[in-house]
């Protein structure tokens, strides 16, 4: 079959072309014989989505929907995280405008991955929460490696979802079981994500998720490009319209939320124990 031999061709390391080191916190690798591209995350330690990474994210994008890419798999370059989500400094005490920037940033790069007129999938070499899952759950296919969790943890920093991190959560997950993971800040393991359906397949190693994402690519070799591009762009479109028309509000929204004195305290809270949790082991 087409797809199984395009992902051992993958696998087989084949012949890749780095085609951008430009962006310093992304790379973009193309494989010569599947036109498939890596997008890896390389923000030490945990892929925090502050500006920059959100920025080199957007453009590695743009390049890869430029280059005419047969499909996107996106990973990370550490070996137990995949994101740790929205960098929380970029939220704690901010400065005002460089917090306008990267939230706009934000909307334009999941606009972008959403969006995305090429195949994607993610293969998920780590943990995922939040915004880690938000980027996840934008891709078409999942691939997660055992003993990680993914999930939307919002609620227990406070915090809500906005409603386009919920619209990829319930393109993934029924109702029901979304909305029930959101209102806990639920985060589950590969396992469990399996089960509820929230990732596609698990594997045994980042490689192996990469072939088996770009397996998943490959079940489209035959179907026409464009009209799989314009199917997946209808089915997307209501979700990525409504932040079109409200990105203003949203953006309002969001800084009203992190100018709180009592979401600053809770975030305050929230990174002193991240912190502890190092100096205890
Ligand atoms: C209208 C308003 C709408 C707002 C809605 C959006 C809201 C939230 C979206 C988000 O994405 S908020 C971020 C949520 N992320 C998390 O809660 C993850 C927190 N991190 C962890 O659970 C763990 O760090 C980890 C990812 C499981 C990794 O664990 P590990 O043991 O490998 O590493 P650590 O020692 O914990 O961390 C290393 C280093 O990184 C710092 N750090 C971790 N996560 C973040 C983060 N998200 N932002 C900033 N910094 C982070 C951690 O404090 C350590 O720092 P140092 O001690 O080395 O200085």
């Amino acid at each position: 079959m087409l797809h199984t031999n395009l992902s051992r061709l993958l696998a087989s390391g084949g012949p890749k072309r780095l085609i951008s080191t430009v962006n310093k916190l992304t790379t973009v690798e193309v494989n010569d014989k599947t036109g498939i591209a890596i997008l890896t995350m390389n923000r030490p330690p945990v892929n925090g989505l502050n500006l920059e990474l959100l920025q080199d994210l957007k453009s590695s994008i743009d390049e890869i929907e430029g280059n005419k890419s047969r499909g996107l798999i996106l990973t990370s370059s550490s070996p137990t995280i995949f994101s740790a989500g929205l960098d929380i400094l970029e939220m704690y005490k901010p400065d005002m405008d460089r917090c306008r920037a990267f939230w706009s940033q934000l909307q334009e790069t999941w606009l972008a991955l959403y969006g995305s007129s090429v195949p994607t999938a993610a293969a998920i070499n780590g943990h995922s929460p939040a915004g880690g899952c938000l980027l996840a759950t934008s891709c078409e296919y999942r691939v997660m490696v055992p003993k990680f969790t993914i999930g939307l943890n919002e609620t227990q920093l406070g915090m809500i979802a906005p409603q386009w991190f919920m619209s990829a959560f319930l393109s993934v997950l029924p109702q029901r079981e979304a909305e029930r993971a959101l209102n806990q800040g639920r985060m589950f393991t590969t396992e469990e994500a399996l089960r509820v359906g929230l990732i596609d397949e698990t594997a045994n190693s980042k490689e192996e998720a990469i072939e088996k994402c770009a397996a998943f690519i490959g079940t489209f070799a035959k179907v026409n490009p464009l009209a799989r591009s314009l199917t997946k762009q209808q089915f997307r479109a209501a979700d990525l319209q409504q932040l079109k028309n409200g990105r203003k509000e949203d953006l309002e929204k969001f800084l009203f939320t992190v100018s709180q004195p009592a979401l600053q305290k809770g975030l305050g809270i929230y990174l002193e124990g991240l912190k502890k949790k190092v100096k205890k082991q």
